[in-house]
C-alpha cells in the first residue's frame, strides 16, 4: 500500500484512534444550547507565536520603507504562474484589501481586515473571494522575508494602499497594528442559509426594502461582501441595486457620497473576469484536494489565467487604462450608453452601444488587442440613481476632489475596525483626528486619587449607584472594533444618555454628583465613574470579609458632543445586559445568548462571565435594585450566596411571568428570592453550573472574590489603548 492509497484493514467502520469526532457536535444535538466556545477562541494554545509575542513591538524593527518598496515591485512584477493583467496587480491587491475590510460591519462590529481572518474558512473561500487565494501567494514572499514583523492583516491592507499609490493616487495615510488570529472566528454570524449565494429573501422579511435586512449582516447574500453585481437576486435593476448598496454601505458606516467614492475609485483600476466557464474551476480552498496547497478555483481544462481567468464570471474593464488612478472611470460611465449582455461565462453585466476603438481598454496580455469596457450593476446605479448622480457629477466637475474624498474613504474602509487612533503605528498615521475614530483627549493624570475616592466615599452616593454606572460605563466596549468603553465618559453624551438600559433618570442623578467632584479634584469625569465604581467594589468586599484594593489607572479623559457621531452609536446600545439584569420582553433571541453575545464582544471569558453577574446582583446592580436577582440575605457583601443558592437543591425554581423565576423553599413553598431567566443560566448550563459549584464551595468566598476583581479590572481598563500604545 502507498502513501495514496489509504484504505481501512480492519472490519469495523470506524477509524478507531485515527482521529477525534469531526461528526456530530454538541450544537448539532442540541442547536439551542449555549455556544460558550465563542469567549475562548484565539486561546494563547492555539496561537503558535505564544504569550511573550507582542506584535507591537515586533512592529517597531520593521522598515517601512524597504517593505513599502519590495510591495511596489511586486506589484509592478508579473509571475508565471499568475500573470498580472497589464503587467500590474494593482486591481488584484486593491480588491484584496477591499474584500478583507469590506467584511466590516457597525451592528456587531464584527468583520473586517483587522484580523488577517481572510486567510480562514469561510471567508478564504467564500464565492465572492475568488483569487484573494492568489493574492496571498503573491505576498507571500514578502510576507516570508519580514516575518514575524508584519502580520498578514496589515500586510493585506497595505498591499491595496500601495496598489493605489502605485496607479498615482495620494492616499490619505496608513497604520499598522492588525493583529493576525490562527484559525477561523467561531462568533461571526453571517447568515443562515446552506447554500452559497442563496437568493436575497432569506435574510430580508422584504426584499424590495432594504432596511428590513436582517441584523447585524452587511450583504444581500450569504458569500457576498456588499451587492450582487448582476443586480438583485441577480436581476439586473440598477435601481434596485442602488437602494440596497445605500443599506449594505451604510451597515458599514458609509455615507452616499463615500459609497459613491468608493465604489467609482474602486472600479478606476483593474478588471472583472469571466472570459471562461465556471464549471472548470477547481473546488474552493477549504474543499480542494491536497495537491492545490491550498489554492482553490484553478482552472482544471484550459490554460485558466491572464485573459482566460474566471472570477465573478463578468468579463471586462471599467476604463481605458485600468492602471491608472485618473477620472477614466466617469469619462466611461458617462460617456456611452450602455446596454445588457451577456459574458463568455453567462453572467449579466452592461456594454457600451458603440464605443471608438482608441477608448477601449487593451487586452491583459496584449496591448495590441483591444477589448469592451463593461459596467456592473452596482456602477449602473451610480448613474441612474438620482443622488448617486448628482455625487458623480460633483465628482467629475472637481477631480481632485475626488481623489481626496476616495482617498479618505479608503483611509476609512481599511482602519475603522481599528478602533481609537491610540492604537496605530507606523511613520504614515495620519495627524487629523477623525469622528469615526470616535476620539478622546488625553485626561489628568496629576491629580490626587485617593482625596477623590474619600469625596465620593462622603458624596452619599449608593453601592448600586456606583457600581451600575461605571459598569453601564465601561459595558458598551467592544473587542470586535475597539469602540465604546468607560474612556472618554461618553455615558453623559447623547445618545448614551438617553438609552433606557442606563436608566437615564438615576444616571442625571449620578452625574450630577461625580461631575462636580470630578471638577474639584482637576480628574476626568470618565476616571470618576470609573473610581466610584472601584470604590463600590472595595465596600462590597470589605462588608463580605474580604478587605480588597483594586488597581486604578488615572488618565481617561473626556469626549465632547463635538467628537461624537451619536448616530453610530445607536450600533452600541446594550438591549439586554443580562449581567445586570436588563429585562426586555420582546428578545429576538433569548436573554442568555445577549448576555454571551455581550460577554464575547467585551472579550470576557466563560469565568469572568460567571463572577461579574454573581457579584453584581449581590450589590444590588441590578435594575430594580434588590427586588429581584439578589440572592441572599446580606445584600451589599460581595459574597458568593448566588451561587450557594442556586446550587442549593433546597429551593426550587419556578416561572412566574415576566421573564422573572420564583425562588421558593421546596419544603414551606415560600417564594425566597426572585431570579431572572439568565440568572438561572448559572445553575442549568453545564459547564456554567461547574463555575457556579466552584465559588458556592468556597465558604470563605475569597476566590469568588479574587476571580470578581480580576475580571472587573479587566472590564474598566479594556478601552485603555493609550496605556497600551
Ligand atoms: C457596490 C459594490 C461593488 C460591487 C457590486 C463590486 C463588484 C465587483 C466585481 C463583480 C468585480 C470583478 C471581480 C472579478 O471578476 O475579478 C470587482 C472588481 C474590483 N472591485 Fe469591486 N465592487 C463593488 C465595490 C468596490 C469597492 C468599494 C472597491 C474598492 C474600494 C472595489 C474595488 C474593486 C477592484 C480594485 C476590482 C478589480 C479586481 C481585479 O482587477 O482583479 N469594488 N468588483
Amino acid at each position: 500500500m502507498d502513501g495514496n492509497d489509504i484504505k481501512m484493514t480492519g472490519k469495523c467502520p470506524v477509524m478507531h484512534g485515527s482521529n477525534t469526532a469531526s461528526g456530530t457536535s454538541v450544537m448539532d444535538w442540541w442547536p439551542n444550547a449555549l455556544n460558550l466556545d465563542i469567549l475562548h477562541q484565539h486561546d494563547t494554545k492555539t496561537n503558535p507565536m505564544g504569550e511573550a509575542f507582542d506584535y507591537r513591538e515586533a512592529l517597531k524593527d520593521l522598515d517601512v520603507e524597504a517593505l513599502k518598496a519590495d510591495l511596489r515591485a511586486l506589484i509592478t512584477t508579473s509571475q508565471d504562474w499568475w500573470p498580472a493583467d497589464w503587467g500590474s496587480y494593482v486591481g488584484m491587491f486593491a480588491r484584496v484589501a477591499w474584500h478583507a475590510a469590506g467584511s466590516y460591519r457597525l451592528a456587531d462590529g464584527r468583520g473586517g481586515g483587522g484580523t488577517g481572518n481572510q486567510r480562514f474558512a469561510p471567508l478564504n473561500s467564500w464565492p465572492d473571494n475568488v483569487n484573494t487565494d492568489k493574492g496571498r501567494r503573491l505576498l507571500w514572499p514578502i510576507k516570508k522575508k519580514y516575518g514575524n514583523k508584519i502580520s498578514w492583516a496589515d500586510l493585506m491592507i497595505l498591499s491595496g494602499t500601495i496598489a493605489y499609490e502605485v496607479a498615482g493616487l495620494k492616499t490619505f495615510g496608513f497604520a499598522f497594528g492588525r493583529e493576525d488570529i490562527w484559525h477561523p472566528e467561531k462568533d461571526i454570524y453571517w447568515g443562515a442559509e446552506k447554500e452559497w449565494l442563496a437568493p436575497s429573501d432569506g435574510r430580508y422579511d422584504d426584499v424590495s426594502k432594504p432596511e428590513t435586512m436582517e441584523n447585524p449582516l452587511a450583504a444581500v447574500q450569504m458569500g457576498l461582501i456588499y451587492v450582487n453585481p448582476e443586480g438583485v437576486n441577480g436581476k439586473s435593476d440598477p435601481l434596485a441595486t442602488a437602494a440596497q448598496m445605500r443599506e449594505t454601505f451604510a451597515r458599514m458606516a458609509m455615507n452616499d457620497e463615500e459609497t459613491v467614492a468608493l465604489t467609482a475609485g474602486g472600479h478606476t483600476i483593474g478588471k472583472c473576469h469571466g472570459n471562461g466557464d465556471p464549471a472548470d474551476l477547481s473546488p474552493d480552498p477549504e474543499a480542494a484536494g491536497p495537491e492545490y496547497q491550498g489554492i482553490g478555483w484553478m482552472n482544471t481544462k484550459g490554460r485558466g489565467i491572464g485573459r482566460d481567468t474566471v472570477v465573478s464570471g463578468i468579463e471586462g474593464a471599467w476604463t481605458s487604462n485600468p492602471t491608472q488612478w485618473d477620472m477614466g472611470y466617469f469619462d466611461m460611465l458617462f460617456g456611452h450608453e450602455w446596454e445588457l449582455r451577456k459574458s463568455p461565462a453567462g453572467a449579466t453585466q452592461w456594454m457600451p452601444v458603440e464605443i471608438d476603438e482608441a477608448d477601449m481598454p487593451a487586452d491583459v496580455e496584449d496591448p495590441a488587442i483591444r477589448t469592451l469596457p463593461i459596467m456592473t450593476d452596482a456602477d449602473m446605479a451610480l448613474r441612474l440613481d438620482p443622488t448617486y448622480n448628482a455625487i458623480c457629477q460633483k465628482f467629475i466637475a472637481d477631480p481632485a476632489y475626488f481623489s481626496e474624498t476616495f482617498a479618505r474613504a479608503w483611509f476609512k474602509l481599511t482602519h475603522r475596525d481599528m478602533g481609537p487612533k491610540a492604537r496605530y503605528v507606523g511613520p504614515d498615521v495620519p495627524q487629523e483626528d477623525l469622528i469615526w475614530q470616535d476620539p478622546i483627549p488625553a485626561g489628568p493624570t496629576g491629580y490626587d486619587v485617593a482625596a477623590l475616592k474619600a469625596a465620593i466615599a462622603g458624596s452619599g452616593l449608593t453601592m448600586q449607584d456606583m457600581v451600575a454606572t461605571a459598569w453601564d460605563s465601561a459595558r458598551t466596549y467592544r473587542g470586535s472594533d475597539m469602540r465604546g468603553g468607560a474612556n472618554g465618559a461618553r455615558i453623559r453624551l447623547a445618545p448614551q444618555k438617553d438609552w433606557a438600559a442606563n436608566e437615564p433618570e438615576r444616571l442625571a442623578r449620578v452625574l450630577s454628583v461625580l461631575e462636580p467632584l470630578a471638577a474639584t479634584h482637576g480628574a476626568s469625569v470618565a476616571d470618576t465613574i470609573v473610581l466610584a465604581g472601584n470604590l463600590a467594589v472595595e465596600q462590597a468586599a470589605e462588608a463580605a470579609g474580604v478587605p480588597l484594593e483594586l488597581p486604578f489607572a488615572p488618565g481617561r479623559g473626556d469626549a465632547t458632543d463635538e467628537m461624537t457621531d451619536a448616530p453610530s452609536f445607536d450600533a452600541l446600545e446594550p438591549l439586554a445586559d443580562g449581567f445586570r439584569n436588563f429585562l426586555k420582553t420582546d428578545y429576538v433571541v433569548s436573554p442568555e445568548e445577549m448576555m454571551l453575545d455581550r460577554a464575547q464582544l467585551m472579550g470576557l471569558t466563560a469565568r469572568d462571565m460567571v463572577v461579574l453577574t454573581g457579584g453584581l446582583r449581590m450589590m444590588g446592580a441590578n435594575h430594580g435594585g434588590t427586588a429581584h436577582g439578589v440572592f441572599t440575605d446580606r445584600p451589599g457583601a460581595l459574597s458568593q450566596d448566588f451561587f450557594v443558592t442556586l446550587t442549593d437543591m433546597a429551593y426550587s425554581w419556578v416561572p412566574v411571568g415576566d421573564g422573572l423565576y420564583e425562588i421558593r423553599d421546596r419544603a414551606t413553598g415560600a417564594a425566597k428570592f426572585t431570579a431572572t431567566r439568565a440568572d438561572l443560566v448559572f445553575g442549568s448550563n453545564s459547564i456554567l453550573r461547574g463555575y457556579a459549584e466552584l465559588y458556592a464551595q468556597d465558604d470563605t468566598g475569597a476566590k469568588f472574590v479574587a476571580d470578581f476583581a480580576d475580571a472587573w479590572t479587566r472590564v474598566m481598563m479594556a478601552d485603555r489603548f493609550d496605556l497600551k500604545a
